[in-house]
């Protein structure tokens, strides 16, 4: 084993509690730990896994070729794991989501839309014979699926969508069009190249009646050649920010036709067009893949935090005092508030997102058996958090990369690429802001009819929060029902002003779009309260943990409500009894928790037990040795392969002689 550096070694001494305790309770128990331990070895450690030459140094098209080699082990391994009982939905998570999914694909899966969306589709919207002939093909791996729902013209307002699917009764067959430019399918990733299959959302068309938007199974390529079906224009979309190597791609249709039983069914019992109960039901994978998402917003946040994190132990920069020896750069306050916020908040989002998935599942148990009443206050939950997390996630990413300095630039750093995956998140699977505005959306109509809000339980602390008047005190439970005020102020506010906008004769949408930044403010208020609450909620239940364990996770849940608070300070001030004393205490409060956290921060980020494979960083692997990996990740650059370049000879030596 590399020796570790000193800086390191001493960190690791002077922390307060064991780690391995909150591995363990991170993990959701030992054995847990012990399972992702065998899952990453039985990943990691498999040769075939490993690049020869790194990403960067390849072009666009052998960085997909290498994709898909590796996507290909990937998924025959998920496969034996299946086979050999094991295919827990951890599993996905970690080999499709930000840890090991990225660790051996850094910019990307091509393959990842099948088990993510394509699969979730089939189950969620097909009847039992649907599910009887494909998922044995799906999760068999017999057909790669994607999911083509965006177009070049719609990605948002999915209403809007162009292509149509136009009922054939003669041959009991759907002819698929795109009748315009901006009806081409563009963005489903590995729609370029990888999949054979692919859940397309299209206008059903019967009998010259437009029905609305529906799922259906269509087969893109041959199954043996791979070829285009005739009638399909495929393609990929060219070279992007980041996710590189998953084969976005774009589709276009000429009278294609496919069996009438490809129409996903399990919404629209009969064989005759029978329209379903909630038109929303056909949304129900979006959800699905945002609710998951905020699980991985927790996965890249450790990632990036844990890099820097060690990183700021090992660099030292500059003279705090004279003639001293220059700092750790983690000594500096201002380091301190770019990193520890970012370790609370993974927690933070871990936490909720653990929360979402449990009532994702509740609902969805329900919906089965056709209860409906809880799926918008799933929506709204799953919208607002997916928003807020991906968008908190990204800024801390860049924000841990900015605290590397230059070497933060480095490829080899390896936070410029997970920047990409984590800007691309605020994207793909609902736009952020339009979210917001669904979360708003829900929020005015809880504010607008409080009736039975006692039984929702992310809104009924809206039932009387306005009226709050605690005055300050230095305690989470302060913070809460403040942001909480903050929250049901900012709905009521913007409630007011859509009011006043249509007393004025504005229709309802008008005064909507000329309140909508107030709207997704509010939204996003609302969210932070839910973190904070379960974050409170979840430490404060902690029963069986040591002492010096729960004094640690204490000072993060802390550190996680105080900064949010200081983000808020105008709303605060403006919305609850906060003065400016409270303010500055909020302020000495922060700086206190950094020095509290501070002595541990490299055990915290130790605990997160991320391997070096995945960190896939020379600034954040365990051992520190920070500039001998630098040096060594420079020794592959393939200009460094000759002691001189060609463009010597072909342009340099030309140029400079003209100079002479
Ligand atoms: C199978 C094995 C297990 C596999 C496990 C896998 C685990 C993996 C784990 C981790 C992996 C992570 C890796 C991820 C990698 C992902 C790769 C990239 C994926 C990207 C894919 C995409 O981007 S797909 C395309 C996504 N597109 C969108 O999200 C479009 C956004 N637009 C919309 O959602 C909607 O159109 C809209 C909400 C913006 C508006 O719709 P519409 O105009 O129709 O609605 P209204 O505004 O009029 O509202 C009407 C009414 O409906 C309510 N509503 C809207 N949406 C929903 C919904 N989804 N559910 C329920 N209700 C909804 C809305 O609130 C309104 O309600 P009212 O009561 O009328 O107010
Ligand atoms: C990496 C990546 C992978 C993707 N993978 C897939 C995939 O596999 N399958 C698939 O089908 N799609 C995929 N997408 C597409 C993705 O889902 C859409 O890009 C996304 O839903 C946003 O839609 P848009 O691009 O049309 O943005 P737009 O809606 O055009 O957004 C542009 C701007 O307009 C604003 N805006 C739009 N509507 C409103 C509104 N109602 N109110 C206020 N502001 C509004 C937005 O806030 C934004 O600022 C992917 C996208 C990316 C980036």
């Amino acid at each position: 084993m590399a020796k570790i550096n000193e800086d390191l070694l001493k960190e690791r001494k002077k922390c307060s509690f064991n780690t391995a305790e909150l591995t363990h309770l991170l993990d959701g128990g030992k054995d847990k730990t012990l399972e992702r331990h065998s899952r990453e070895h039985f990943f990691l450690d498999d040769p075939e896994l490993r690049s020869k030459i790194p990403l960067e140094y390849l072009s666009h098209k052998e960085k997909y070729e290498e994709a898909v080699r590796k996507s290909c082990i990937l998924f025959r391994k998920v496969q034996e794991l299946q086979e050999a009982g094991k295919g827990g939905i951890e599993n996905f998570r970690e080999i499709l989501g930000g840890q090991l999914g990225s660790a051996i694909l850094k910019d990307g899966n091509p393959l990842t839309l099948h088990y993510v969306m394509f699969i979730p589709t089939i189950t969620g919207q097909g009847d039992f014979e649907q599910q009887a002939e494909w998922m044995h093909k799906a999760w068999t791996c017999s057909i790669i699926g994607t999911y083509a729902q965006t177009e070049l013209g719609h990605g948002t307002f999915i209403r809007g969508l162009e292509t149509t699917a136009t009922y054939d009764p003669k041959t009991e067959e759907f002819v698929l069009n795109s009748p315009t430019l901006t009806s081409y399918k563009w963005w489903p990733g590995g729609l370029g190249h990888s999949a054979n299959f692919a859940i397309v959302v299209a206008q059903l068309y019967t009998q010259g009646k437009c029905h609305g938007i529906h799922p259906f199974i269509v087969q893109l390529r041959d199954e043996e050649t791979h070829m285009p079906m005739k009638g399909i224009k495929i393609g990929e979309i060219g070279c992007k920010l980041g996710m590189n190597s998953t084969n976005n791609g774009y589709l276009g249709f000429e009278n294609y036709r496919i069996p009438r039983t490809n129409l996903l069914m399990k919404n629209n019992k009969d064989g005759t067009y029978v329209k379903s109960p909630s038109s929303k039901l056909t949304y129900g994978t979006m959800i699905f893949v945002r609710v998951v998402l905020v699980q991985d917003c927790a996965s890249y946040m450790k990632k990036a935090v844990t890099i820097a994190t060690r990183y700021s132990a090992v660099r030292h920069q500059s003279e705090m005092k004279p003639n001293c020896p220059e700092p750790q750069i983690i000594d500096y306050v201002t380091q301190q508030y770019k990193l520890f916020p970012y370790i609370a908040m993974s927690f933070a989002f871990q936490y909720s997102a653990s929360w979402l998935w449990d009532i994702y599942n509740n609902v969805t148990g329900e919906l089965e058996s056709g209860q409906l009443e809880n799926l918008p206050e799933l929506h709204a939950l799953a919208c607002c958090l997916k928003a807020v997390g991906t968008a908190d996630c990204a800024a801390g990413v860049e924000t841990l990369r900015l605290a590397c300095g230059g070497h933060g630039y480095m490829t080899a750093s390896n936070l410029p690429s997970t920047y990409g995956l984590a800007t691309a998140m605020c994207t793909y699977e609902g736009e952020n802001t339009v979210l917001l505005l669904q979360t708003a959306r829900y929020l005015i109509k809880i504010w607008q009819n409080k009736k039975n809000i006692q039984n929702l339980p992310t809104v009924r602390y809206l039932d009387n929060a306005l009226f709050n008047n605690r005055s300050y005190e230095k305690s989470v439970s302060w913070i809460l029902s403040a942001l909480q005020q903050v929250a049901a102020a900012k709905i009521d506010l913007a409630n007011k002003h859509i009011n006043d906008r249509v007393r004025q004769g504005k229709a309802y949408e008008d005064a909507w779009n000329e309140t909508s930044i107030e709207l997704v403010a509010a939204a996003d208020a609302h969210c932070r309260t839910f973190l904070l609450d379960i974050f409170n909620l979840t430490v404060n239940n902690f029963q069986s943990i040591s002492p010096e364990l729960k004094a640690v996770l204490t000072d993060l849940l802390e550190l996680y409500a105080v900064h949010t608070a200081i983000r808020m300070t105008g709303d605060l001030l403006r919305f609850t009894n906060t003065i400016g004393k409270d303010v500055e205490a909020l302020q000495l409060w922060l700086e206190e928790l950094l020095a509290k956290i501070r002595p541990n921060a490299i055990g915290i980020v130790d605990s997160f037990d991320i391997r070096d494979e995945v960190l896939g960083s020379a600034l954040g692997a365990y051992d520190g040795n920070v500039y001998e990996r630098l040096f060594a990740e420079a020794q592959k650059s393939p200009l460094n392969h000759e002691p001189v370049n060609k463009s010597f000879g072909l342009y340099l030596k030309p140029f400079l002689k003209n100079n002479l």
